[in-house]
């Protein structure tokens, strides 16, 4: 059998890749304006075909979305069966796929690819798609069925639902019947799994309201869905779900915005009480951030490595409970954004590693662990459990009762995890649960440790790629001497810590930095960028008035 040529000749004539535009498959997928997106999406559905058959037809996963970024933005990224990011090596074939010119240059392309992957087209070709709510997405999504047409794939609409569920779906679907079935493939199989592991952690009475700001996005959609199911253990106050308003996306509201900026969305200023918890989601829900108002109405930060700390050590101390800590090691993953407060207090109990920033590093690493909780500060990411440790925690034996209650809980802290890949729900659920089981309101969680003041800035220079880093990215090997320049810098702050990168999504330059106080982070922080900005060769014409 060979691929149907004249179908896919034909269905590509209709999506023409647009000249003088270059597309890469980087950290998040294709992700650039949605108006650009038409020919990419078409070859995505072709590649996610050839991705299934090369897996003896096991279903991919093909998620439209941007995520935190504009509405005008859009993107895609394909899921692997497991519910992981696609195989690091098929990145690079599809960035060569998404940037042929032509029909002709396109299919002679996917036939060396098919030859040189070693694809046996007679296989079949299953994938499951969706879309979040910005209006780009119909058209793109239309343009991703015609490559699955083009190429025969069996393709299942999952419809406008969050990043997360999509991941859970491509899991679900590919364990069915399985021993190691993951839950139902349906949105609702999704909502019991965790709502019911939920509910049996935390009973009656419900804990006090949780303000939810849903980003104007699909998290509003799944929060709904979800919160039928909480009803009596907790009750839910969702914000910002206006999904129809055009430009409302990401806009002054969720939890890249609230994670930036270090305050309130000026949406929440009448709505968020002192001393009530709340939380932000961002435009796909892969992303959470909690913060608090205290009794003075001051805003207070609760982002990823607040929710690795305390995540983290209630699962140390349910292992404990339970009489397997000889057993289960429990590792943090995280990454050179970690606030350094966070890696200190949560390296004198547990071993800690830090790795490039991307959810694919910190997941992989993660793996390394009986348990492995990793998130990013931006508020990515989730738990993941071996299988060896997943079959002790449901076969092990407990010898009190003791024990055996903190075992099922440990079981039902697993169920309501979803392992796949950072789940803004999920991990609410989570916190929730943990909180819940502490007694901790936010000022009591947040006094685990005091966060470092920190200041992340962009650099826009002419070339980002001459920008290398060693060390998990936190020292600068290229361009030569400017590390040295850095640590002269570093050292004249109490507490300071300052590295740079070249981002991975965005064509600039980051400088993060933090130290004892407000003032002197920001003002290492500007003063690395002004570094940064001259010897990369900025226009002096254009040099930022904040970099020093
Ligand atoms: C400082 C920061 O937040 N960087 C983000 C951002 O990567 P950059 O490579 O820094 O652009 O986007 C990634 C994908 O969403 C996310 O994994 C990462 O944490
Ligand atoms: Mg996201």
């Amino acid at each position: 059998m060979s691929l149907p040529i004249d179908d896919i000749r034909r269905l590509s004539d209709l999506h023409p890749k647009p000249q003088g535009i270059s597309y890469q498959y980087g950290t998040a997928g294709f992700r650039t304006l949605g108006k650009v997106l038409d020919s990419v999406l078409f070859r995505v559905g072709v590649l996610a075909a050839l991705r299934s058959k090369k897996l003896d037809g096991k279903t991919i996963g093909v998620m439209v979305t941007a995520s935190h970024n504009p509405e005008p933005d859009n993107g895609v990224k394909l899921v692997d069966p497991r519910g992981e990011m696609l195989e690091t090596s098929w990145e690079s074939h599809a960035t060569v796929l998404a940037n042929t010119s032509s029909t002709d240059e396109f299919i002679s392309a996917l036939q060396d690819f098919i030859k040189t992957t070693d694809i046996d087209i007679s296989k079949p070709a299953k994938v499951v798609y969706a879309r979040d709510t910005r209006p780009s997405g119909p058209a793109l999504v239309a343009a991703l069925e015609d490559g699955l047409k083009a190429t025969g794939a069996e393709g299942r609409n999952a419809g406008v639902t969050t990043t997360p569920i999509l991941h859970y779906l491509v899991r679900t679907i590919n364990t069915k019947g399985t021993k190691q079935s993951y839950g139902v493939d349906t949105e609702e199989g999704y909502y019991t799994k965790l709502s019911s592991a939920f509910n049996k952690l935390v009973g009656r009475p419900p804990r006090p309201p949780l303000v939810i700001d849903c980003a104007n996005g699909v998290g509003a959609l799944a929060a709904r869905g979800l919160s039928r199911y909480l009803v009596n253990s907790l009750p839910v106050q969702l914000e910002n779900t206006a999904i129809d308003t055009p430009g409302a996306l990401n806009n002054s509201c969720g939890a890249d915005f609230v994670k930036v900026n270090q305050k309130l969305p000026p949406s929440l200023t009448d709505v968020l009480h002192p001393g009530q918890r709340a939380c932000s989601l961002d435009g796909d829900a892969d992303r959470l951030i909690y913060f608090y108002l205290d009794e003075r109405s001051q805003f207070h930060l609760l982002d990823g490595d607040k929710i690795t700390t305390v995540v983290a050590s209630f699962i140390v101390e349910l292992v404990k409970a339970v009489g397997l800590d000889e057993r289960l090691k429990v590792g943090v993953v995280q990454t050179a954004y970690a606030n350094g407060n966070s890696t200190k207090y949560l390296s004198e109990r547990l071993p800690v590693k830090c790795v490039p920033t991307g959810v694919k590093h910190l997941h992989h690493a993660a793996e390394k662990y009986d348990i492995g909780v990793y998130f990013e500060a931006n508020g990515h990411g989730t738990v993941v459990f071996s299988q060896p440790a997943q079959d002790l925690i449901f076969s092990h034996q407990p010898s009190t009762p003791t024990q055996s209650t903190a075992l099922v809980h440990l079981q039902n802290v697993l169920n309501v995890i979803n392992q796949t890949v950072g789940d803004a729900l999920s991990d609410m659920l989570l916190v929730e649960a943990v909180l819940a089981h502490k007694s901790y309101g936010g000022a009591e969680w947040d006094s685990l440790y005091t966060d470092l003041p920190n200041r992340l800035v962009k650099v826009v220079v002419p070339d980002r790629n001459i920008f290398k880093t060693e060390d998990a990215e936190r020292r600068l090997v290229r361009p030569g001497g400017l590390q040295t320049k850095i640590d002269e810098l570093v050292n004249v702050y109490t507490g300071g810590r300052s590295f740079v990168r070249p981002s991975g999504t965005e064509d600039v330059v980051r400088v993060y930095a933090e130290a004892a106080s407000r003032p002197q982070a920001d003002e290492l922080a500007f003063r690395v960028a002004g570094l940064v900005y001259d010897l990369a060769g900025g226009d002096p014409s254009q040099r930022p008035k904040e970099f020093l």
